[in-house]
Formats: C-alpha cells, sequence, structure tokens
C-alpha cells in the first residue's frame, strides 16, 4: 500500500487570522489563486484527499475545496490549531493525518514521506518538522513547527481527553505522546504568510502562476509535486486537457463554484418535535443545558473502591469489605474507608470517595460480604464514566446545518429536549420533457420509451428531505415548456427537468431559461452530463432555480448527484460533502484528456483487506443498469488520461442517496 493511500492531508484554516488584520488568510489572493489553494496543490499529490479545516466563510472555502470537506471546529469560539487537529482527526478516513497551516504555501514536497520514515524508525505516535533558523543574524537555533506534523489517527481519544481538561496549548499535548522530530535544511519552506505587507512582499517576487482549479486537492495524480509558485508552466497533462477541452464547456468545478456562489440558504424555519425532525436540516445550535452523564458512573458491574486501597507490586492479595450496594437509578450514598468498597452496577453513580470499578469476573475472590483483589487487576481509576464525558453542559451538542439522523435524535434526547427548530423543507418541482416518453400504464408506442427519469428524481429529491412538486411529462413545444417552467417557478424554490437541454431540434429549455432568466451555464466538460442548463428563471409570479438535467438516464443521476445535490444541500441550509476515497483499480479505463470521467463501478474490500474497484461494465449514458449495480462512481479527472489495471482512482461514494 503506498504511503499516499494511508494519508489524508489537513490545511488548517481556521485561525482569526489576527495578525492580518482578521482576514481571512487562506482566502487572500496569491499569485493568480489564493493561500489555501497554493497549500492544497502541494499536499494533494501526497495525501489520498484532503480536508480543510476553516471556521468562516465556509462557502467560499467550499468554492475552491471542489470535492475536499470544508470543516469548521467541533469546539466553539476559535479555539486554536488542536480544535482544527481535532476535527481533521474525527474526519480522517485514512491511518494517517498530515497538517499543514493555509498560509504556507512552500511546504515541502517530500513533507509526508519523510515525516513517516522518522514516525517509523522510532515508532512514534507523531513526526513534526525542525529547521534551524538565526534571528537578527544570531546562532541557529532549532525552530519547532507543531503545525507541520504527521500524525496516527487513532490519537483521537486522546486529544479528546487532552481538550477535555480545557488546554490547548499543541506543544503541550505533543509532550505526552511519542514524537519524532525531521530536520528539514529548507527553513523558507515552513515560512508562512504572516501580514497582508509579507503577503505583497512575496506576490512581487515571482510571476503568478495560472489559477489552481479547484479539483486540485482531489486530483492528486495531476497535481504538480514542484512549487506551483516558483516552477514552471503546467504539466504535461494539463497542457494536454486544455488543447483537447471543447472550447465552450466549462470544467465542472468552475460549475460547481458558480452554483456554489449563487446559492443562499433559505431563512424560514420551524419548530417540531424531535421524531418529525428526523432527515432535516438543524437550525439552530443544539447547546447542551446538562452535563452528560450528570454524574460519574461505573462502566461495569463489579465493586467500586477507592484506587489508593489497591495492592501495589510485590504486596499481598487485598481484601475488601462489601459495605453497600449501588444500583443504576439508586445510588448509594456511603463512603468506603480504607478496605471496604461497594458492589456497584453498570451505570450507577460512582458512591462518595470511589474513584475506581474492579469488574466482578476480575476478583480473586468474591466471599459472602467480601471480595479479594489481586495487584494489578485493575488500574487505580479504571472503570469510572466522567460527568460530562459525552457532552459538557454549555456546549455545542449538534452545530446549526446538522443533518439529523438517528444517532442525532439520540443524543438530543439523552439532553431532555424534546423540540428542535429545522429548517423549513425545500420545495423541489420536477418534470420530465420529450414527446417520446409514456407513463406508467401507458401503452408504449412505437418509437417511445416509459418515462424513468421521473423516478430516479423522485428517489433522490426525498431522500434529500425535499418537499417534491411531480408536474408530469411536458411535451417537446415551446409553449407547453414556457407555460410549464412559470408554473413551477410559482411555487418551487427549485425546478429539475430532464431532457431537452442538448443541441437537437425539439431541444428548448435552455432557449427558454435565456427569456424567462438568466442561463449561468450550460455545456460541461464532463461524461456522461455534458449539456446542462442551470440559471434562475424569474417571472412576475416568482422566481426559482432551474436544473436542466439531460435526458439520457445516467447523466440525469450523476449531475443531479454533482450539481442539484450540493446547491439543493445548501439551500436547506446544510453542510453534506460526499465521502471520496481512493481505489486500486483492477482494470484498464479508457480515457482523454479535456473531460472529467463519471464511470460507474463497485467498490469491494481487496486481498489485504484494501479498497479494490472494477467498473459495472458498459458505460453508455442510457444504460440505467449501469446506476442500478453499482455502489461508486469513478471519478476520472478532467487532465487524466486511460488508466492502467492496477492504478489507484479516485472514487466517490454514493452515501445511500442513490
Ligand atoms: N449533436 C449533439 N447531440 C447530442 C449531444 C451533443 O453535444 N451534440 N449531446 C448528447 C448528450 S451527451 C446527451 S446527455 C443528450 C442530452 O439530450 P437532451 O437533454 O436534449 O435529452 P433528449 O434529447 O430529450 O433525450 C436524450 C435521451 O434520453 C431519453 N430520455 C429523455 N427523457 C427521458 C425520461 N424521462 N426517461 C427515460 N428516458 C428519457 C430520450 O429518449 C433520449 O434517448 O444529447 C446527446 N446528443
Ligand atoms: O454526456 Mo451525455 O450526458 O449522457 O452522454
Ligand atoms: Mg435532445
Amino acid at each position: 500500500m503506498s504511503l499516499k493511500s494511508k494519508v489524508t492531508g489537513l490545511i488548517l484554516a481556521g485561525g482569526r487570522g489576527t495578525r492580518m488584520g482578521r482576514v481571512d488568510k487562506g482566502l487572500q489572493p496569491f499569485r493568480g489563486s489564493t493561500l489555501v489553494e497554493h497549500v492544497m496543490r502541494r499536499l494533494a499529490p501526497q495525501a489520498a484527499g484532503i480536508v480543510i479545516n476553516a471556521n468562516r466563510n465556509l462557502p467560499q472555502y467550499q468554492a475552491v475545496a471542489g470535492e475536499a470537506p470544508v470543516l469548521p471546529d467541533y469546539l466553539d469560539g476559535f479555539e486554536g490549531p488542536l480544535a482544527g487537529l481535532q476535527i481533521g482527526l474525527q474526519y480522517c478516513p485514512t491511518e494517517l493525518l498530515l497538517t499543514a497551516p493555509c498560509d504556507s504555501p512552500f511546504l515541502p514536497a517530500d513533507l509526508a514521506e519523510r515525516l513517516h520514515a522518522a514516525m517509523q524508525a522510532q515508532d512514534a505516535d507523531v513526526a513534526l518538522a525542525v529547521t534551524m533558523e538565526s534571528e537578527d543574524g544570531g546562532e541557529p537555533q532549532r525552530q519547532l513547527h507543531p503545525v507541520f506534523a504527521l500524525l496516527k489517527a487513532s490519537l483521537l481519544p486522546q486529544l479528546d481527553a487532552y481538550l477535555a481538561t480545557g488546554a490547548r496549548r499543541m506543544e503541550s499535548w505533543y509532550k505526552s505522546l511519542r514524537v519524532a522530530e525531521v530536520m528539514f535544511d529548507d527553513a523558507d519552506a515552513f515560512r508562512n504568510i504572516n501580514t497582508l505587507a509579507e503577503l505583497q512582499q512575496h506576490e512581487r517576487l515571482q510571476a503568478p502562476t495560472p489559477p489552481v482549479a479547484a479539483s486540485a486537492a482531489a486530483a492528486p495524480a495531476t497535481a504538480g509535486a514542484t512549487d506551483p509558485a516558483r516552477a514552471a508552466p503546467a504539466a504535461e497533462g494539463e497542457a494536454t486537457a486544455a488543447a483537447t477541452a471543447t472550447a465552450d464547456a466549462m470544467p465542472v468545478a468552475e460549475a460547481q463554484r458558480i452554483i456554489c456562489e449563487r446559492m443562499t440558504p433559505i431563512a424560514a424555519t420551524e419548530t417540531l418535535p424531535l421524531r418529525a425532525a428526523l432527515d432535516r436540516v438543524l437550525a439552530e445550535d443544539i447547546v447542551s443545558p446538562i452535563n452528560v452523564p450528570a454524574y460519574d458512573n461505573s462502566a461495569m458491574d463489579g465493586y467500586a473502591l477507592r484506587g489508593a486501597d489497591l495492592p501495589a507490586a510485590g504486596a499481598p492479595d487485598a481484601t475488601f469489605k462489601v459495605i453497600g450496594i449501588a444500583y443504576a437509578g439508586r445510588p448509594c450514598t456511603q463512603a468506603p474507608q480504607a478496605g471496604e468498597c461497594i458492589r456497584i452496577m453498570t451505570g450507577a453513580a460512582i458512591p462518595p470517595g470511589c474513584d475506581s470499578v474492579l469488574p466482578q469476573e476480575l476478583a480473586a475472590h468474591i466471599g459472602a460480604d467480601t471480595v479479594t483483589i489481586a495487584h494489578g487487576a485493575i488500574r487505580p481509576g479504571a472503570n469510572r464514566r466522567f460527568a460530562g464525558e459525552d457532552l459538557k453542559a454549555g456546549g455545542i451538542a449538534l452545530a446549526k446545518g446538522k443533518i439529523l439522523r438517528p444517532a442525532d435524535l439520540g443524543l438530543v434526547a439523552s439532553l431532555g429536549i424534546g423540540e428542535v427548530a429545522v429548517q423549513r423543507k425545500l420545495r423541489v418541482a420536477f418534470f420530465s420533457t420529450g414527446d417520446e416518453l409514456r407513463s406508467l400504464g401507458d401503452s408504449l408506442d412505437e418509437g417511445c420509451v416509459y418515462d424513468s427519469n421521473r423516478y430516479t428524481l423522485f428517489g433522490m429529491l426525498t431522500r434529500l428531505g425535499c418537499e417534491i412538486i411531480d408536474m408530469g411529462i411536458v411535451r417537446d413545444d415551446p409553449a407547453a415548456l414556457e407555460a410549464a417552467l412559470r408554473e413551477a417557478s410559482a411555487q418551487a424554490d427549485a425546478i429539475i427537468t430532464s431532457g431537452g437541454v442538448s443541441e437537437g431540434a425539439a431541444d428548448y429549455t435552455r432557449d427558454i431559461l435565456a427569456r424567462i432568466g438568466d442561463v449561468a451555464f450550460w455545456k460541461l466538460a464532463m461524461r456522461p452530463g455534458r449539456p446542462l442548463a442551470f440559471g434562475q428563471i424569474r417571472t412576475e409570479a416568482g422566481s426559482a432555480w432551474l436544473f436542466g438535467l439531460p435526458g439520457n438516464p445516467v447523466a440525469v443521476m450523476v449531475s443531479f448527484y454533482l450539481f442539484a445535490r450540493p446547491a439543493l444541500l445548501r439551500m436547506m441550509g446544510a453542510q453534506s460533502a460526499l465521502p471520496m476515497m481512493q481505489a486500486r483499480c483492477t482494470e484498464a479505463i479508457r480515457k482523454r484528456p479535456g473531460r472529467t470521467e463519471y464511470q460507474r463501478g463497485i467498490i469491494s474490500a481487496g486481498a489485504g483487506g484494501e479498497p479494490q474497484v472494477r467498473l459495472t461494465g458498459a458505460q453508455g449514458s442510457g444504460i440505467l443498469r449501469s446506476m442500478t449495480e453499482a455502489n461508486c462512481i469513478v471519478v476520472l479527472r478532467e487532465a487524466q488520461a486511460s488508466v492502467a489495471a492496477g492504478e489507484m482512482v479516485d472514487v466517490l461514494l454514493f452515501d445511500g442517496l442513490v
């Protein structure tokens, strides 16, 4: 397994930017793009995927992040880089997490490799970069760079526990871990840009480079490993891509950026009883009114005692007298003295003075009212669940924008809260266009097909939690189509149509959109789903966003997945990036550079457990079977050429949508 496939890159962009006059550092323009995009370019070749931690301007970050998720801190209130690290570790789908700040556009191309080598050699939990730096011409000093780190993802519980103590300093946390330090010669590679003046100075030093494609984060195969700022014209693959891309077809990432920029969340909310809020979008943070659990309690059935009374190494077994019994819901208020203990059940409050619980099966002997314990049976403090270890009173239990899943309902219930404020449901009208379409129950005349798109759209919109308005089939007739679009815009927040967006003699959607609204784009450098008319309809009766999806049944689903889904979620006020991972492709795939291709795949565990993916067979955009057999989409990036069997490819998981 390659190192890259084990690493997730975390860009820390969650700070207040105090020294930059509180501007959002990562989004500052720099050499033709933004600082964060430069860091993405640098990390992408070193990681299977990227995640960005940001606490402000999330839509703007999402616009440049492409398919990489943008996640705010789990802790409230700009708590510093450790809080960013916490959310990074919570997200991290791989074994290792590589961190870098958003203002370090020159970070080394071999950062992951060198940190990993040291981590392995020293059997460390964390590897950190170190350089020698002299201030004002003085003696060079060792300078530790704690935000340039490679960490084991398994460190999350330790970090959670450390943050729960209220501590926030990165260096102090590292002190509790096995750390490997790696000396890098090029101190400049770790320079971060702190002030606007420094930014301008760096900007002047080098010529601008072309903007970074937003998909760079998830396009490791094509992103350059050299410094995009100091090097070099576009890589060969990129040049080929530019040459072969259809002149007026828009790249996928650009289209996603436009959609993301134009969409704003709807304002209306409603308050619902907890169960009715399943799958709805939370409209306000839920602040915990209590500690959960509310009191220290036992994780085991056994005996509660004072850890200091446990027998020391070499001492004989200790016998404790059982002086009381504690049940869940029926606390025992007796405080054991030396040599005494309380029989306790799981979930019962820890009796006064006790701090440890011996699970009954670990006792050396259990008598009528005694229990005997050998040295080493448990450590002092064992099996005690702390008050507030699940949720702290006053902390944010669930953040606004969360789609409430079963676990969330349980969490809210654990706080004793019975009603929640949610966003009102988004109203989405949809219809199919085409003279050849027949509804279920009709006979299938010659040259006709049954309307399947309305069923896939019904399913996808319902799963997304929208209120749907099914407007049936509309004929290939401009007047009928315009009337349907006008009617839909009077009722709905968004309209989804299928068919009639290409260049045929019976394709009218785009022209009508241009007449009664505006067309933001209509042709994309992708397959399937090349024609897609996106824009806003504005009539006297109302306005609505239109997603004119292509007619081919697979194209409808893929375009919905990539464009309509994120847009609708954004209007719903929700954040929900699709899970993206890498898998080894078991077969060769033919592909020409210049457009992004989405091939239907089946992902499974290969020998040795690592993910592998194969295609579902014929990939025509009319072959809906390819979609029902698939459990993922293989994403072949715009600049990418054919893939050889055994190569790693990006894979987008369906996440219950299809
Ligand atoms: N000269 C060109 N022709 C086409 C191009 C092109 O760039 N130049 N693009 C092709 C691509 S790619 C696609 S995708 C389709 C998109 O076509 P339309 O959006 O105009 O859709 P229609 O022409 O109405 O239908 C296409 C195809 O899909 C079937 N269809 C439509 N609606 C449904 C439905 N509700 N249920 C089931 N099947 C449906 C329809 O019968 C057609 O077979 O254009 C290409 N052509
Ligand atoms: O790209 Mo078209 O959208 O299905 O073949
Ligand atoms: Mg057509």
